[in-house]
C-alpha cells in the first residue's frame, strides 16, 4: 500500500516515521550536549562546541536510527551562535535523510503559535525539522496553527500528554468538572485530528517510558490515538525494555522510544556511539515490536 500524500503530494511525517521505525528500529536519539558531555568530549562549553557535538552525532548515527532529537535549550543558552548551532544540525540531519525531531516545547496564544508554527514547521525555515514539541497547556486548541501548518508540510507534532519529570502528574492528572483528566483530554484531542490516518497519523504524544501506570490510572487512550507516541526517559533516566513493554501496552507498535544521556554517554568515539545506539535500539525493538 503506498503512503498517504499531505497536500503538494508530500508523504506525511506519520507515515514517513513509521517507515523509519520500520527500517532502523523504534530509537530517536536526542542530541542535548550538556555541559559535562561536551567537556568530556573535549568541546567548549560554546557555540563552536554544541554545533561539533550536534555534527558528530549526525555523522556518527545518521542514517542508522529513527530519528535524532535536538533539545533546542541547550543550543538556545549560547545565543544566537546556539541557533544558528541547531539550525547547521538540523541542516545536517536532513542531509543525511534522518527524520528530527526540533524539542522546542513551544506553547502560546494561537496567534502567537502561528509564529512558532512559522518557525519550526513552516517550508524554508532554518529550524525547521520533521516535527516539533509543543504543549498544550494554554488550552489544546491554542496548537491549532501548528497542526495546521504540520498538516499542510507534511510535518508532525508531538503534544505533551504524559511526561517523564515526577511532577507532571500535578497538572496531567489533574481532572477537570467533567470527569475527564487533563492527560485523556490531550489525548482525546490527539485522536480526532489523527482519525483515519493510516498507518498513523501526524499529530503524536509525548508520554515518558517512565510513567508507570500512568495511562491507566488517568484514563489515557494510547491506542485510539492513532498517532506516534514518543518516549522519553530511556537510559539516563532510567527506564528500558521492562518499563516500555509497561507503559505502553497495546499501543506499543507505535512507540518511538527516545535515549539523550544514555547514548550519548558512549561518545565521541563515533564506534562507541554506535555500539550504543544500536543497543538501545534492540531493547527497544524487543520491547516494542515483539
Ligand atoms: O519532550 C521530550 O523530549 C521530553 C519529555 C519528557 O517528558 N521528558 C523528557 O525527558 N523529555 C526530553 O527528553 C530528553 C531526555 O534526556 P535523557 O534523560 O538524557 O535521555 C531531554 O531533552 C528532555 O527535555
Amino acid at each position: 500500500m503506498s503512503a498517504p500524500r499531505a497536500a503538494g503530494g508530500r508523504v506525511p511525517f506519520g507515515a514517513r516515521l513509521a517507515a523509519a521505525m520500520d527500517a532502523h528500529g523504534p530509537l530517536c536519539v536526542g542530541i542535548d550536549p550538556h555541559a559535562s558531555l561536551l567537556d568530556a568530549w573535549g568541546l567548549g562549553d560554546d557555540a563552536a562546541g554544541v554545533r561539533e557535538f550536534g555534527l558528530r552525532v549526525v555523522d556518527a548515527l545518521g542514517g542508522r536510527v529513527a530519528a535524532f532529537k535536538p533539545q533546542a535549550a541547550f543550543f538556545e543558552r549560547h545565543g544566537s551562535a546556539g541557533v544558528a548551532a541547531l539550525e547547521d544540525v538540523i541542516a545536517a540531519s536532513r542531509a543525511v535523510g534522518t527524520l528530527t525531531v526540533v524539542d522546542a516545547k513551544r506553547g502560546d496564544i494561537g496567534s502567537t503559535m502561528g509564529a512558532y508554527a512559522d518557525a519550526f514547521l513552516a517550508d524554508g525555515s532554518p529550524l525547521a525539522g520533521d516535527a516539533v514539541t509543543v504543549s498544550p497547556y494554554l488550552g489544546f486548541g491554542s496548537l491549532a496553527p501548528a497542526a495546521e501548518l504540520a498538516a499542510r508540510t507534511g510535518r508532525g507534532i508531538f503534544v505533551l500528554c504524559l511526561t517523564s519529570n515526577k511532577e507532571g502528574h500535578e497538572v496531567q492528572h489533574a481532572v477537570g468538572p467533567d470527569g475527564v483528566s487533563v492527560a485523556a483530554a490531550v489525548a482525546a484531542q490527539a485522536a480526532v485530528l489523527n482519525a483515519g490516518a493510516e498507518p498513523m497519523g501526524s499529530v503524536g504524544l509525548v508520554v515518558g517510558a517512565t510513567v508507570g501506570d500512568a495511562a491507566l490510572e488517568t484514563g489515557t487512550d494510547l491506542v485510539a490515538v492513532n498517532g506516534p507516541l514518543l518516549a522519553p526517559g530511556v537510559g539516563a533516566q532510567g527506564a528500558g525494555e521492562r518499563e516500555l513493554a509497561a507503559v505502553f501496552g497495546a499501543a506499543r507498535r507505535h512507540v518511538l522510544a527516545s535515549s539523550s544521556r544514555g547514548v550519548l554517554a558512549a561518545g565521541p568515539d563515533a564506534d562507541g556511539l554506535r555500539a550504543a545506539a544500536a543497543a538501545a535500539a534492540a531493547d527497544a525493538r524487543a520491547a516494542l515490536r515483539a
